[in-house]
């Protein structure tokens, strides 16, 4: 059990309620004695709200976790020796490759074995289109090849699973989520530019209940330990793979991916500007960099931009390793829900907004309706950011009306 608490890949442990009241002394010849009879009407309130709270998505949590740290273990090996016909172009010209689809299958699988008894919606990335195209076949064998070995290195599963079966996994991703029920969100890889690249990237899957984000978990293989705003000598640079997840009301905890102790983890608590460091995208055609220094000079930003792809920014941004992220996609990009909702749960004690200061609605189906674009950070750092943020984007009107 010792080890099972520490390894986000064993088996969904049972909710523990870790719960101790202080009970005044009675008298041993009290028959009637229990201690919800000697509390008070409010402590008992509020002691039941933190059983509750304690053990609501508690299964949930722990599968997630597990989903995504075996479909990281996927992942890293396709990264590891990635072949020119691993990687294909979809019809928006995005990559996609045998890790996108094989994780997406991997988590889908693996949350229906974990949660045999709850009805089942997922919204994700990818679909089995072009996999079932002339010349798919070759690419769905080695997916599914990918998918029996991820699944057999768990040793918790004893089954085989079809080329039918893989195509039906990636596509009940299907879903269309929304404003009612509970539905899973998964990017089975956010960031491929980056995973193809060696850099960063992320297997980030949430869940909405009634439209709202209620947990959230990140998988980030090639995330160092150690902060990646500040790097320095300590040892803990070497270790990379970082698991993050969240739980709605409860904070957020990282654990390295490949199974250690989970700890608490908290977002800066710098209130100067001058003293942030920036989050972005790598890709320029992601994010409008302009703006970004733009913002930066307003707010009298010192330390220029750290570029990272994926949702490792939120997971990076959720231990202080910067104060602030920025997306600005050029006008007309829609944004996609998967693309931000484990990420705004796992940075729980800041604000995620668009950039007019409304919070971002995930029960809209698959995409965010925004105002332009994307601001995170700490609560006392937003209004000034939102000020920022608002005479940047009247300069750049400006500027482009001048021209
Ligand atoms: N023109 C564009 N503007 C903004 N975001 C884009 C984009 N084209 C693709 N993206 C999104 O940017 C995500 C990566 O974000 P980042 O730049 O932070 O690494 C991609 O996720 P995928 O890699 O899952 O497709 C994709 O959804
Ligand atoms: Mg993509
Ligand atoms: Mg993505
Ligand atoms: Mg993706």
């Amino acid at each position: 059990m010792a080890i099972m608490a520490l390894n986000p890949l064993a088996r969904v442990p049972k909710p523990h309620l870790h719960f101790s009241l202080s009970i005044p002394h009675r008298s041993s010849s009290s028959s009637s004695f229990s201690p919800q009879s000697i509390l008070n009407p409010s402590r008992r309130r509020r002691a039941a709200s933190f059983m509750a709270s304690a053990s609501l998505y508690h299964k949930e949590l722990a599968a997630a976790k597990k989903a995504a740290s075996l479909a990281a273990r996927l992942c890293q090996t396709v990264q590891k020796a990635i072949l020119v016909s691993d990687v294909q172009s979809k019809a928006d010209k995005s990559p996609v490759t045998v890790a996108d689809y094989g994780s997406q299958a991997v988590v889908s699988l693996v949350l229906k074995m974990e949660l045999p008894s709850e009805s089942f919606s997922l919204v994700a990335e990818e679909d089995s289109g072009d996999l079932c195209n002339d010349g798919g076949q070759d690419t769905l064998k080695r997916i599914t090849k990918l998918v029996n070995d991820t699944l057999s290195m768990d040793g918790t599963y004893n089954i085989t699973v079809s080329e039918e079966d893989v195509l039906a996994a990636i596509d009940s991703g299907k879903s269309e989520g929304g404003p009612s029920g509970q539905h899973w969100v998964l990017d089975p890889i956010d960031g491929t530019k980056g995973f193809l690249r060696g850099d960063q990237y992320a297997i980030a899957l949430a869940l909405l209940d009634e439209g709202k984000v209620v947990l959230g978990v990140l998988a980030c293989p090639n995330l160092p330990l150690g902060s990646i705003g500040n790097p320095d000598k300590d040892a803990s640079q070497n270790q990379t793979g970082c698991l993050f997840s969240a739980k709605i009301g409860c904070g957020t905890d990282m654990q390295l991916l490949n199974g250690s102790t989970p700890n608490r983890i908290h977002v800066t608590t710098i209130e100067n500007p001058a003293d942030a460091s920036i989050f972005e995208s790598y890709e320029a055609a992601h994010s409008q960099h302009d703006l970004s220094s733009s913002i930066a000079q307003k707010l009298g930003v010192r330390a220029p931009p750290v570029r990272i792809d994926s949702q490792a920014k939120y997971g990076a941004l959720a231990r202080g390793d910067g104060a602030i992220y920025l997306r600005f996609p050029r006008p007309g990009y829609r944004e996609k829900i998967w693309d931000h909702a484990a990420g705004c749960i796992v940075v729980s004690g800041g604000v995620a907004t668009d950039a007019a200061g409304n919070d971002l609605d995930f029960s809209k189906g698959r995409y965010l309706d925004l105002d332009t674009g994307i601001v995170v950070t700490n609560k006392k750092l937003m209004p000034s950011l939102l000020n920022a943020v608002q005479d940047a984007l009247k300069e750049k009107i400006q500027n482009a009306a001048l021209l």
